[in-house]
């Protein structure tokens, strides 16, 4: 280890971490026609999950799809998304107010609803618990699968034609079993959506227009490119979303001081009569700054994406050789002491002015869809935390889970309208 930039070499692989935002930027931006392949995964070509954008390697077909993914997901595309995002965040005020029971769960499927709407074209009706099972299912297997040496068929290529009955090689079945999760995730919203549309149910959507789109261009627009790039929309966005705004209700009842700001900021701008709307955001700089610290606080995905290094490359006097993985320790980056006075503290007052989703390009999409959730709860819930049976607090601490992803551990929690009135704005919402 040298300062900001860790090297590990192990049978064979070598794996960089990089833990300061300069050497990031010297590698992958300023690199980054070299550092912007996958590293080569056997197992995640043996389950199926190659074809999510995301670990796909750098050659023409992630540039078609990563075209297509962009064309529907950069700053003037994502503004369509806006109406649903809205509705769907009314939606789930209401549904919190019914029951409150079960906040991360209603997190899941709200989320599941917009993307699975805006992806596929998926009637409300059509989107149920089973979506969110196959998500569970996926988070699950990628941070099972990728804990650095958990399976040796990545450093023993060969292993993977050892059949499963064979003494030692039990891990095959978990590689069926994961094979078939992963096509569950690629074929069944797919298939839902072509349903949805031969039923003249489904609304417009990615799909319809990729299908619309590949008309007559088959050999650059085909079939398997359409479910992996609509996959990997439905894979990428909903569990980082969701574990940002769990981390935000466990953040407001830790500093309710932050909430109570945000709120009249809100009272101020928004009124008592209409609930927030994305147009208000210019207006509302404290709400904004709590998405971004949420951001910050807690980052998601700690380790980013393992980049890959196309060819031999000289860092800092040092040789990296192609193939070598390189990840970003983003936690560190966003806990730096120096940067941050005070990482673990969760302070709006920062204002940060810096892009907190790395170089993820769904950002422009989760930003709008995190603020109109934000917005609209702090508009008219308060949350707090659960009493207990002597009527204490409960205290709550930010517990985080490791992996791939990194979730806030449940905790307890009470979430109240801030008056009759805010509880009758919830209820008269037209959410149809
Ligand atoms: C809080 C929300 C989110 C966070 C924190 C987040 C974070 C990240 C990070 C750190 C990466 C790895 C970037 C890299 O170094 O290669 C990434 C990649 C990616 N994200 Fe996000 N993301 C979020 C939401 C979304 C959403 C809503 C979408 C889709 C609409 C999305 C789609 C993607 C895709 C497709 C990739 C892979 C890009 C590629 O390999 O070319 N993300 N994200």
């Amino acid at each position: 280890m040298v300062g900001d930039v860790l090297c590990v070499q192990a049978l064979g692989h070598t794996l960089i971490i990089v833990s300061s935002v300069n050497a990031a930027i010297d590698l992958f931006e300023k690199r980054s026609t070299i550092y912007s392949d996958r590293p080569a995964s056997v197992l995640a070509q043996m389950i199926g999950w190659m074809r999510n954008l995301a670990f796909m390697r750098y050659d023409d077909n992630w540039r078609r799809m990563r075209r297509l993914f962009w064309h529907h997901f950069q700053p003037s595309a994502v503004v369509q998304y806006r109406p649903l995002q809205q509705r769907e965040a009314r939606h789930f005020l209401q549904t919190l107010l019914n029951d409150q029971t079960d906040l991360c769960g209603r997190i899941k499927l709200s989320f599941c609803r917009v993307l699975l709407n805006a992806t596929y074209g998926l009637p409300d009706k059509d989107i149920n618990h089973r979506y969110v099972e196959l998500l569970e299912q996926s988070d699950a297997n990628i941070s099972e699968a990728f804990i650095p040496g958990a399976f040796f068929v990545e450093f023993m290529p060969w292993l993977r034609h050892i059949p499963s009955w064979f003494p030692g090689a039990g891990w095959q079945q978990k590689v069926k079993q994961w094979q078939a999760q992963a096509t569950g995730v690629f074929e069944e919203p797919y298939r839902a959506g072509l349903d949805a549309m031969k039923r003249g149910e489904a609304s417009s959507s990615m799909l319809h227009e990729l299908i619309e789109a590949a008309r007559g261009k088959e050999t650059e627009i085909n079939e398997e490119l359409i479910k992996g790039t609509t996959a990997t929309v439905f894979l990428a966005g909903t569990d980082t979303t969701v574990a940002t705004f769990y981390a935000f209700f466990c953040a407001m009842i830790m500093h309710p001081e932050v909430q109570k700001r945000a709120q009249e900021e809100l009272d101020a701008v928004v009124g008592s009569d209409r609930l927030p709307e994305h147009a208000d955001r210019p207006s509302l700089p404290y709400t904004d700054a709590i998405l971004k610290e949420t951001l910050r606080w807690h980052n998601v995905a700690p380790l980013g994406m393992a980049h890959g290094c196309m060819e031999d490359d000289e860092y800092r006097g040092w040789t990296i050789p192609k193939g070598a993985a390189i990840m970003i320790n983003l936690w560190s980056i966003f806990h730096d002491p120096q940067r941050y006075p005070e990482p673990d503290v969760f302070r709006p007052e920062r204002y940060l002015k810096d892009g907190k989703l790395g170089i993820c390009p769904g950002r422009h999409f989760a930003d709008d869809a995190l603020f109109i959730n934000m917005a609209s709860v702090l508009h008219v819930f308060n949350i707090s935390p659960k009493l207990d049976e002597r009527g204490e607090p409960i205290p709550v601490e930010a517990k985080v889970t490791s992996g791939f992803l990194s979730d806030i551990v449940e905790f307890e929690y009470s979430i109240c309208p801030r008056s009759s009135a805010a509880e009758s704005l919830i209820r008269e919402t037209n959410t149809a």
